[in-house]
C-alpha cells in the first residue's frame, strides 16, 4: 500500500503501454529466444517476465547480495500494482503519450544490450534459464558488488581523464544501474570524471568520441515539429529536462551541439545525487548553430554548420520547444537550463519563470550553492551577511545571480531595502568595477550594480580601493586572481574568503595551492572544480568544492517530490540554507565551508525537503497532503541502482 509518507510521485495513473513485451506464439515453453514485437499497445502479460514481488526481491537479494536493498518507492511501487512494465519501471499511459512506436524486446541477447535492464555477469542461473541467456554470457556468476569493484579498478587503469569519462559512458550506456552504484559509492572519485572539468574537454572533443548518441538534438531543422521529436524519445514519463543551447559551456565558451555532454552529465548527477531515477531524465541540446570557427571548419563537427541564429529567429524556436514540452509532459516537468549565453539566460528565465517549471542552474544554482558557502563561512571568520563586502571578478550570470541572492539574504536578515544592502556588493566586469558612470551603457542585468565610485580598471586596484572581505571569481578566465591580488586580499583581511567559481579546472581564477600559498595558509578557499589538498608549511589544507552539484540535484527532486509548479527565490534560500546546516563541526575544523560529496544523497534529502517545506508555505507544491516527515519522504522516492531480480510469470 502506498501510504502519505512513501512517495507516490513516481506513480503515474495507468498499467504500462510502451515498451511492453507480448506473450503471443512463444508463450510456452523456450521454444523461441525472440519475443514478439507488439506494433499496438498490448497488456498482454502472458508468457512475458515480471520483476518479482518485493519479498521475493529481498529473499533473492538475501541470497545473492546481502547489502543491496531495493529502494522503497519502488517496492511500494509494484506491491501496489502500479504503473511498472514488466521489469517494474514505471510507463506512462497509453493515451497520454501517442508514440510513433511501441516496441520493447527484452529478453536473450537483446537483454543484455538494453542498459536498463542488463545486468551482465549478475544475471542469475535461474534468470539465465528464463529469458533466454544461457550461453550468452560465461558460466560464472557474480554480484553487483564484485561488478563494481571490477569497475572501479578498469577506470583506474587509465591514466588520461577523458579515457576514464569515456569508460563511465560506456558502462552507462551498457549497463545503467552498475553505472549508478559505481558512481554513487565513488562519488568523490568519479564527480571530476563524469562531471567538471572532465565533462568540459568530452565537450571539446565530443564529434570524436562519441559512438552512441546521447540525449536529444532538437535543431533548426526541427522547427515547427518539435513535438514530433519529443515524442521519438522512448522514455514517457519525464521529470526533469537539462536542456542547452551550446554557446557557454562552461567557461569553455560556444561548443555548439557538443555542449551534449552537460545535459548528459548534470543529469547523471540528478540520479546519483540526488535520486530521480534516469528513465525521469531528458538532456536535450537545442542546436541553432554555432559561432565557433574551429567547430564549423571541423569535418567531426557533429551539429548544423552555420552560424547562430538569433532574435526573432531563436525566440521562436526555443518558444516552440518550452510550449511542446509543457504539451507533452504537463505542468510539472522542470526545465534546467543550462550554459546558455548571458543574453538568452536572463531572458529565457524571465519570460518562462511565470508559466514554466524552470531553473537556470548557472544563475540561481550557483548563487544558492555560494550563498550556502557564505552562510557556513561565516561561522569561521565571524561577522553576519551584512558585515562583509563583497566583490565579484565576472558580472555575467553567476556573478549577478550570486549577488542577487546575497543581498536578497542580506534584506531578509537586516529588514533593509535591496538597494541599500546591494550597496556592498561590488562588480568587475572586462572594462573594471561596475560603476554609476557606466550605467547606460551597460547590460540591465548589470544595472544594479551600478554604484557610485571613479572608474577602477585592474581588479587589484578594486581590491585596494573597495576593501572586500570576500573576493569571487565568476569570470570564466583562468588565473585572474593573480599573487598581487591575493596578496591584497590577505593583507586587507585576517581570514580572506576566497571563491575562485569558473570551470573546468583550467578557468579557475587561481588554484587552491596559489590561494594558500599567496595567503601565507589564511584564505578560507573554495572553488568551482575540484582541487587536491595542499601542503603548505607542514600543514595540509583541503579546498572545497563550490559546485552547483551540491544544489541543483537536491532542489530538483524537491520540486518534483512536492509536485511544485514554479521556481521561487524563497525555494534557493531554502537549499542554501539546508545545504549551510550540513556542514559539521569537524569540517569546520578543517576550514570546509562544504561537506564532502561522500554524504551527498543525504545532503540532498535534506535539501529536498526544505525547499519541498518552503514551496507547501508559499502554496506552490500541489502533492496534497503534504507529507509529515519531507526528509523520510524524500529518502523515499530516492531511486537506488540495486538490481532486480526478474523472473517469468506465471
Ligand atoms: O558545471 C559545472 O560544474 C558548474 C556550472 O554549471 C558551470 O560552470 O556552468
Ligand atoms: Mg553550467
Amino acid at each position: 500500500m502506498i501510504s502519505s509518507s512513501s512517495c507516490s510521485f513516481l506513480s503515474n495513473s495507468a498499467v504500462a503501454g510502451s515498451r511492453s513485451i507480448c506473450g503471443g506464439a512463444q508463450r510456452k515453453g523456450p521454444s523461441s529466444p525472440f519475443r514478439v514485437v507488439c506494433l499496438a499497445p498490448s497488456n498482454d502479460r502472458s508468457g512475458s517476465v515480471v520483476l518479482d514481488s518485493p519479498a521475493a526481491v529481498k529473499k533473492e537479494q538475501i541470497r545473492n547480495e546481502p547489502t543491496s536493498v531495493p529502494d522503497t518507492a519502488e517496492e511500494e511501487q509494484v506491491s501496489a500494482g502500479g504503473p511498472r512494465d514488466v521489469y517494474g519501471e514505471d510507463r506512462a499511459t497509453e493515451d497520454q503519450f501517442v508514440t510513433p512506436w511501441n516496441v520493447s524486446v527484452a529478453s536473450g541477447y537483446t537483454l543484455l544490450r538494453d542498459p536498463h535492464f542488463n545486468k551482465g555477469l549478475a544475471f542469475t542461473e535461474k534468470e539465465r534459464d528464463a529469458h533466454y541467456l544461457r550461453g550468452l554470457l560465461p558460466p560464472t556468476v557474480i554480484s553487483q558488488e564484485t561488478q563494481v569493484k571490477k569497475m572501479i579498478q578498469h577506470v583506474r587503469q587509465y591514466q588520461v581523464p577523458l579515457q576514464k569519462y569515456m569508460a563511465m559512458m560506456d558502462l552507462q550506456e551498457r549497463n545503467e544501474r552498475l553505472f549508478y552504484k559505481l558512481l554513487i559509492e565513488h562519488v568523490e572519485e568519479l564527480l571530476p570524471v563524469v562531471y567538471t572539468p572532465t565533462v568540459g574537454e568530452a565537450c571539446q572533443k565530443y564529434g570524436s568520441i562519441f559512438m552512441r548518441p546521447q540525449g536529444l538534438y532538437i535543431s533548426l531543422k526541427e522547427k515547427g515539429r518539435i513535438l514530433e521529436v519529443l515524442r521519438n524519445w522512448p522514455e514517457k514519463n519525464i521529470q526533469v529536462i537539462v536542456v542547452t543551447d551550446g554557446e557557454r559551456i562552461l567557461g569553455l565558451g560556444d561548443l555548439g551541439c557538443q555542449g551534449m555532454g552537460i545535459p548528459v552529465g548534470k543529469l547523471s548527477l540528478y540520479t546519483a545525487l540526488g535520486g530521480v531515477r534516469p528513465s525521469a531524465c531528458l538532456p536535450i541540446t537545442i542546436d541553432v548553430g554555432t559561432n565557433n570557427e574551429s567547430l564549423l571548419n571541423d569535418e567531426l563537427y557533429i551539429g548544423l554548420k552555420q552560424r547562430r541564429a538569433t532574435g526573432q529567429e531563436y525566440a521562436e524556436l526555443m518558444h516552440e520547444f518550452m510550449t511542446a514540452v509543457k504539451q507533452n509532459y504537463g505542468e510539472k516537468v522542470l526545465i534546467q537550463f543550462e550554459d546558455f549565453a548571458n543574453h538568452n539566460a536572463f531572458d529565457l528565465l524571465e519570460k518562462y519563470r511565470s508559466t514554466h517549471l524552470v531553473f537556470n542552474d548557472d544563475i540561481q544554482g550557483t548563487a544558492s550553492v555560494v550563498l550556502a558557502g557564505l552562510v557556513a563561512a561565516l561561522k569561521l571568520v565571524g561577522g553576519n551577511l551584512a558585515d562583509h563586502r563583497f566583490l565579484f571578478l565576472g558580472a555575467g550570470e553567476a556573478g549577478t545571480g550570486i549577488a542577487e541572492l546575497i543581498a536578497l539574504e542580506t534584506s531578509k536578515q537586516t529588514n533593509a531595502p535591496l538597494e541599500e544592502v546591494r550597496k556592498n556588493i561590488w562588480l568587475v566586469d572586462s572594462k573594471g568595477l561596475i560603476v554609476n558612470s557606466r550605467k547606460e551603457s551597460l547590460q540591465h542585468f548589470k544595472k544594479p550594480w551600478a554604484h557610485d565610485h571613479e572608474p577602477v580598471h585592474r581588479l587589484v586596484d578594486a581590491v585596494n580601493k573597495i576593501k572586500p572581505t570576500v573576493l569571487i571569481g565568476t569570470s570564466g578566465q583562468g588565473r585572474t586572481f593573480t599573487k598581487e591580488v591575493i596578496e591584497a586580499m590577505a593583507s586587507i583581511n585576517e581570514k580572506p574568503i576566497i571563491l575562485s567559481l569558473s570551470n573546468p579546472t583550467s578557468q579557475s581564477e587561481c588554484t587552491a595551492e596559489e590561494a594558500y600559498k599567496w595567503s601565507q595558509g589564511r584564505a578560507i578557499f573554495a572553488s568551482g572544480s575540484p582541487f587536491p589538498p595542499v601542503e603548505y608549511e607542514g600543514k595540509v589544507f583541503v579546498p572545497g568544492q563550490a559546485n552547483n552539484a551540491y544544489i541543483f540535484p537536491g532542489f530538483g527532486l524537491g520540486l518534483i517530490m512536492s509536485g511544485t509548479i514554479r521556481v521561487h527565490d524563497d525555494l534557493l534560500l531554502a537549499a542554501s540554507e539546508a545545504l549551510a546546516a550540513q556542514v559539521s563541526e569537524e569540517n569546520f575544523e578543517k576550514g570546509l565551508i562544504y561537506p564532502p560529496f561522500t554524504n551527498i544523497r543525504k545532503i540532498s534529502a535534506h535539501i529536498a525537503a526544505s525547499v519541498a517545506a518552503k514551496a507547501y508555505e508559499l502554496g506552490l507544491a500541489t502533492r496534497l497532503p503534504q507529507p509529515k516527515d519531507l526528509v523520510k519522504f524524500a529518502e523515499s522516492c530516492m531511486y537506488t541502482p540495486a538490481y532486480r531480480s526478474y523472473r517469468q510469470q506465471e
